[in-house]
This record gives structure tokens, sequence and C-alpha cells, in this order.
């Protein structure tokens, strides 16, 4: 709805009510065409202000909507008539425009924001380009190449970049409704010629050619199979190119393609995903809106290793005070160095004060007594970590909160070290922990809730894509990891290389396939895993029994290479061989193919063509087949929760929505034949057996994503 008022004498105010981000619903445009209209022919209304309910301008087109039945009156027209209208209109933005309302702001023949504001058209993360003009409109106010920039990248740009680049004509800090009314009245009765943006021509350039095959090349490497990013730069270069109304035609039939696309919807459920996990809940019922977290004020890291390090600039940048631990002296001067380093670079990159005072550094551990809560990241040993926590729950204040950044051990093991075991929770961070965006909070069968809520409070608040995830092996990111891992190194031994593996997965969308992105962890990290279990054995026996172990089939690939020191980039040879140690340009290494011809032929092996297909559908549908176990055990709440963890700590490519979303769109009863398909040519491989959850969703005709949680319900209350 908009909200029409007469103030000041002659300003029609028209006011945006949609909480809570005034996005553009039918109601909204319906709402802004009448008021537009009223206040054109009220003969006492000079000019016109368009502003938001509650400090918020417009968040863009109401994304909810897309995929319906789309009613109301469209945005091009409504916007049009603004900028057509005779008497001047003034966009006062406060909060944000973004989208639809920043296109919005760009018909009005003045734009006036609050200097706290954030604007942008990120219609391309939403796999849209901006329809309303805003590929047309942009780049004739503020040139074509910073038009590029904000619409293939999407990105918000503050009130000073905006005022800079020509985007808003004033910035203010006081109420910016008052300010907006203010200039309208002192611009009625003036001519809005020039203020027209559809009228500008576009500002040349020396060389649009080169200017566009550049932005062509870049979004090409950057968006790994992403349509919108080429179809933002093919409108902009209509912009460049044609006249208003005929690049008007192109942005329209650029955006007919990519409103009904597959990318399209993934990437909006993936925005709706992601604001999805903040709902949490535990398998016990307890939810994120009837447990309270609690404050941290003060927090303490123990061990500081990559992980911890990273780890206590994440909790330092967001103004908490941290007591960062490691009982060595040398390595404790040299994680001070290595975090003040981070802590520097970081706010010089953000144009802030380093947050050094808010660490200090001991090696003791009784130090941390005064302390709200503690994440323990020493190194990855059950024995290690449990003398850690029974040590931190004698030293530590009642209340304390007992978190630990094991990548897969059990919580439960930890906490029952502990004298309060509710406090203890798992706070998976990924490596570099103060990049990364995800963070898996991990609940324990006695973890409160409380414990949970703050940690995903604390998530929050230190800038993490928080999801909360029940106590398993391996969680439920590296987990689901195991199979693809595995299938990747079955089909070495059935005949394909790294580089042939890679390249599917790449071509997938992966930034890097699975034997790049080992190369880059460090091969030796799963070869003490698997050791622990038991599975490494020095066994020179040969044939199909030396690869089975505890009754499955087990590759040795991956520890014969380990045997030879090669384990990964840091050694300089891995599945790829390096230039040197460190170096990070993977090239495929003839000593590998020796090597696998060698171990195929040792093992009896026959060679045969794998193609890309084969390799996305063994890697990808063995990952989606544990994803439904762990639905299926309750580990995750919902598909989201699984979707959000692979494409914030994964890397999964995000037009393809997550893992489960794919599985979604390539249609499940497909990825069940596929798997039955694969399980019987592979019957010795567990994870290719389609688990009973996938059989259940198909049994009852394959329902759409939102509504599988029924189906996990009903299946749980059958146990
Ligand atoms: C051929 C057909 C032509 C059709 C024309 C289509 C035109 C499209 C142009 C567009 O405008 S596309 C939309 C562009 N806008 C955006 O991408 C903005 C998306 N929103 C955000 O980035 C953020 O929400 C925010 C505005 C920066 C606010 O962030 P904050 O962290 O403060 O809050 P959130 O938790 O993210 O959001 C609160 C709440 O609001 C919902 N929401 C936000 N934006 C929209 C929206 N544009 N449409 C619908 N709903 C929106 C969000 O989902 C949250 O709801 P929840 O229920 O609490 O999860």
């Amino acid at each position: 709805m908009a909200q029409y008022t007469r103030v000041s004498g002659s300003v029609g105010l028209i006011t945006l009510q949609n909480p809570p981000v005034n996005a553009l619903s039918a109601a909204v445009r319906q709402g802004i065409v009448n008021t537009v209209q009223r206040a054109l022919s009220e003969p006492e209304v000079k000019s016109v202000v368009i502003c938001g309910q509650k400090g918020a301008f417009c968040g863009g087109a109401d994304i909810k909507e897309f995929g319906t039945n789309m009613s109301g009156p469209p945005l091009v027209p409504m916007i049009h008539a603004i900028e057509s209208a005779v008497k001047p209109v003034v966009a006062a933005i406060e909060g944000v425009a973004l989208g639809g309302g920043l296109e919005l702001a760009l018909g009005c023949h003045y734009r006036i924001a609050h200097s706290k504001a954030r604007l942008g058209l990120p219609e391309v993360t939403l796999g849209l380009l901006p329809a309303a003009g805003g590929t047309q409109r942009l780049p004739r106010l503020i040139g074509v190449p910073a038009a590029l920039d904000l619409i293939t990248t999407g990105r918000h740009v503050t009130a000073t970049e905006a005022l800079q680049l020509g985007i808003v004509d004033q910035i203010t800090d006081h109420n910016t409704v008052d300010v907006a009314v203010k200039f309208a009245l002192s611009v009625a009765g003036q001519s809005l010629d020039s203020r027209r943006i559809s009228s500008y021509p576009c500002p040349r350039h020396s060389d649009f050619d080169a200017l566009f095959e550049a932005a062509m090349q870049k979004v090409h490497q950057s968006a790994r199979g992403a349509i919108a990013p080429v179809a933002c730069v093919q409108a902009v270069r209509a912009a460049a190119t044609l006249p208003y109304s005929q690049g008007m035609e192109r942005e329209k039939e650029l955006m007919a393609t990519l409103f009904t696309s597959g990318q399209a919807r993934a990437l909006q459920y993936c925005f709706f995903a992601q604001r999805a996990v903040g709902r949490w809940s535990m398998s016990s019922g307890a939810r994120w809106d009837t447990s309270k977290p609690r404050p941290v004020h003060k927090a303490a890291v123990i061990g500081l290793g990559t992980m911890g390090r990273g780890i206590a600039v994440a909790l330092a940048q967001a103004g908490l005070s941290v007591v960062a631990v490691e009982t060595q002296e040398k390595q404790l001067i040299e994680a001070k160095q290595a975090v003040t380093g981070m802590l520097e670079r970081g706010a010089k990159r953000r144009g802030v004060t380093p947050a050094l005072d808010k660490i200090t550094y001991s090696p003791n551990i009784q130090n941390v007594a005064d302390v709200d809560l503690i994440i323990e990241a020493v190194f990855e040993d059950m024995a290690l970590k449990e003398k850690v926590f029974k040590q931190l729950s004698a030293v530590c204040k009642p209340g304390t909160f007992l978190c630990t950044n094991t990548s897969g051990l059990d919580i439960n093991r930890l906490a029952s070290q502990t004298c309060n075991p509710e406090l203890v929770v798992g706070m998976h961070f990924f490596a570099p922990a103060h990049v990364m965006k995800l963070l898996e909070v991990v609940y324990g069968p006695r973890s409160s809730p409380h414990a949970v809520a703050t940690a995903m409070h604390l998530g929050k608040k230190i800038g993490k894509v928080s999801v909360a995830v029940g106590n398993c092996r391996g969680f439920v990111g590296n987990r689901m990891l195991k199979p693809y891992l595995e299938q990747a190194l079955f089909l070495l031994e059935e005949g394909a290389t790294p580089e042939q593996v890679d390249q599917a997965l790449e071509e997938f969308g992966f930034a890097m396939g699975v034997f790049r992105m080992s190369d880059l962890s460090g091969l030796d990290v799963g070869w003490r895993v698997r050791k622990a279990d038991g599975l490494v054995t020095s066994d020179a026996t040969t044939g199909q029994q030396a690869r089975i172990r505890q009754g499955h089939r087990y590759s040795p690939l991956g520890d014969l290479l380990c045997e030879q020191g090669r384990f990964g980039q840091k050694t300089g040879r891995g599945w790829y061989q390096y230039d040197k140690p460190g170096s990070r340009v993977a090239k495929p290494d003839p000593w590998l193919q020796n090597f696998l011809e060698e171990y195929r032929a040792r093992h009896g092996l026959v060679v045969r063509r794998i193609d890309h297909q084969e390799v996305l559908e063994r890697c990808l549908y063995s990952l989606i087949n544990e994803g439904f176990r762990i639905l299926e055990d309750g580990i995750a709440a919902g598909p989201e929760d699984i979707d959000v963890i692979y494409m914030f700590g994964y890397s999964w490519p995000r037009h393809r929505g997550g893992p489960m979303f794919y599985a979604s769109m390539v249609g499940l009863a497909r990825v069940l034949e596929r798997l039955e398909y694969y399980h019987q040519a592979h019957p010795d491989v567990p994870s290719l057996h389609p688990s009973t959850l996938l059989r259940k969703l198909v049994a009852n005709g394959s329902p759409p994503i939102h509504k599988w949680r029924e189906v996990i319900k009903k299946l749980h209350s059958q146990l």
C-alpha cells in the first residue's frame, strides 16, 4: 500500500507501506499509481516526495510474488509515469533503495539519501536483471563502467559512494523526509527537462567494444555458468548503443528469458533459505523463537593454530573482548604476530581502526576464568580435546558456554567431560575462519536451547550465516562430503583422471573440482582420520579383497599418495604437481598417470571410458543421498539447512541452489533411478543405496522442496 498526505501546503507525500522493507508488492504498486495520479491532479500540489515507512525506502520488487501469477500494475509504466510528471518528484531514501526500489528512485527527478542508506541493483543475485529501466537509466546517469560494476555484481553502495557516483543528488544526516520536503518546495515550478534520466545520452567511452568484451570475459570467468551476469552486460550494452526505447525493449527481452529460468528459481530459493536457517529448531522441538540467547561480552579462544587465529580475529572484529590462549610460548608469539597482521590488513581494507586492543594473549588456560563463552580450537584429536574440556570446566565461571571447533568429533563425548554438559555446543568454523561465512552450530543430546541460541546469536554478530545441526560424525557438511570424495576415488580406479573429474565438477559450477580442492586442503588431514578409524593398512595384498575395508568398498589411493609424502599444494605434489610447495597452479602430473596405471594393473582393474555425466551423477547423487539420510536422521531440520551449508561452506554453485534444491530440479524420481542403477553396478558401496526418505518422497509424488518437511515429519512419526 501507499499512503498519501499533503504536507507543507503544497507537497504531496507518498509513503510506501509494506513492512519490513516496503517491497513493491501488487498492492504497493497499485498504491503508488493511485497516489501519484492524485498528487498530479491536485492543483494545490506543486511537488511530490516519495518515501518509505519506518526508515526503509524500498527493498525492491516483492520476491515472494515471483513464480506466482503476478497481478497489479507493472513497474515500467509506473516509473515512466513518475518520470514524465510535470511536477517535480523527489525520492527520500532512508535505509535501503534496492532493485526496483532504486529503479523507482531513478524515475524520480531528484534523489536525497540519508547518510546511512544503502543503494544497489542486486537483481543479478536473484538470477535477474534490473528490468524496470535500471539497465538503461543507470548507465545514462553514472556512465557505463560504473553501471556495469553495480549491475553485474549487485553490490550495495553506501550513500557517500552513491553521491560520488552521481546516483543521488544530496545526502543528509537529518530527517530525510523533512529535508526532501524542503527541497521539493524549493524546486516547485522549475523545468524538469534536464532531470529525466531516460532522455540523457549514454556517456561516451573511448572504446565501447573493448569495454564490453572485457566485462563479458570477467563475468564468464566469475559467473561459472550463471546466465544473469551475462544478460546484465548485454542489457547495459543496449543502453550504450541503442536509443532509450529500443534499449528498454532489449532489457525486457533479456529479462523474459531470465525470469522463468531454473537459475532464477534457484537463486531466489537461496535468498529465502539463507533467512530460513535463522529460524532454527532442534530435534527436541526447542526453537529459535522460544530460546533466548545469553549475552556474550567476553570470549576466549583456546589453541592458536590456523583456525584459532581466524576465530579470534572474527570475534575481535565484531567488538568482543577476547582472551587468546596458546600454551606453547613460541606458538603464542607467532600467533600474536599473525593475528595482529590479519587485524591490520582487515582494518585497512574496511577503512577502520584495527581492533588490536580487543585481544589479550595468554599461555595460561586459567586466564579464561571470567569469560562468557569459550571456543576450543586445539588440534583435531579427541583425547586432547577431552583433556581441554575437563580443564575448562574446572576453571571457568558458572554458566560459561563451552564450544568446540571440531569439524566432526562427538560433541556429546566432550560434553561428558564437563560438569555442565548443557552448556556445550559445537561451533564449526570453516577456514579461513575470519573470511568464510558459514558456521555449523552443533547441538548434542544434552546441549540446552540457550546454548544453541547463544552460539547462533554470536554467529550472527560476527557476520556468519549460522546453521543449527545435530551431532553425528562429520555433522552435515563433512558427512555429505565423504561419499562425494569416495566416488571421486572410485572413478579414478575405474579409468578417470583427476583432471577429467575436476573438469566435470568445475563445468557444473564449483570453483574447484574435488581433487584440486583436496590438494588445497591437504591430503594428510583425511589420512590421519582414516588411520584413526583403522582404515589404513600396510597390507600389500592386491585384487578386489585389498579394496574392501570394514565390509565395504574402499579406495586406498589417497593413503598411497600420502605414503609418498604427496600432501597436496603444501608439499608441491598431490593429485597434481605444482611449481613449488605452496604454489597454487595445478598441473597434470605424468607421475600420477603412471601411478594410476600401475595401481589398476596391480589390482586387476579394467579401465573404461567414463563421461562427464557419470562423474556428476556419482559424485553429486551420492552426496545428495547422504543429505536425505541426514534429514531422515533429524540431523538437519530441513533441506534449506543443508543447502545453505553447501553454498556457504563448500562453494556449491549458488545458481544451482544447493544439493537438495538441485535434486528437486533434476527430479527426485530421476535421482532415485540413477542411484538404483549405480548401486546395482556397485553393490559394495552403501552410499549409493537410495535412502528411505528419497524413496518415500518419490512414492509421495515428489512434492516440491517446501513440502518435504511434512513427509519427513510423517517418516519420523512412523519410527
Ligand atoms: C518479466 C517480469 C518483470 C518482473 C519485474 C521484477 C523486478 C525485479 C526487480 C527487483 O527489485 S528484484 C528484488 C531486488 N531486491 C533485493 O534483492 C533486496 C533483497 N533484500 C535484501 O537484500 C535484504 O532483505 C535487505 C533489504 C537488505 C534487508 O536486510 P536485513 O538483514 O535487514 O533483513 P532481512 O532478514 O534480509 O529481510 C527481512 C525480511 O524481509 C524480507 N524481504 C527482504 N527483501 C524482500 C523483497 N524484496 N521481497 C520480499 N521480501 C523481502 C526477507 O525475506 C525477510 O523476511 P523473513 O520472513 O523475516 O525471512
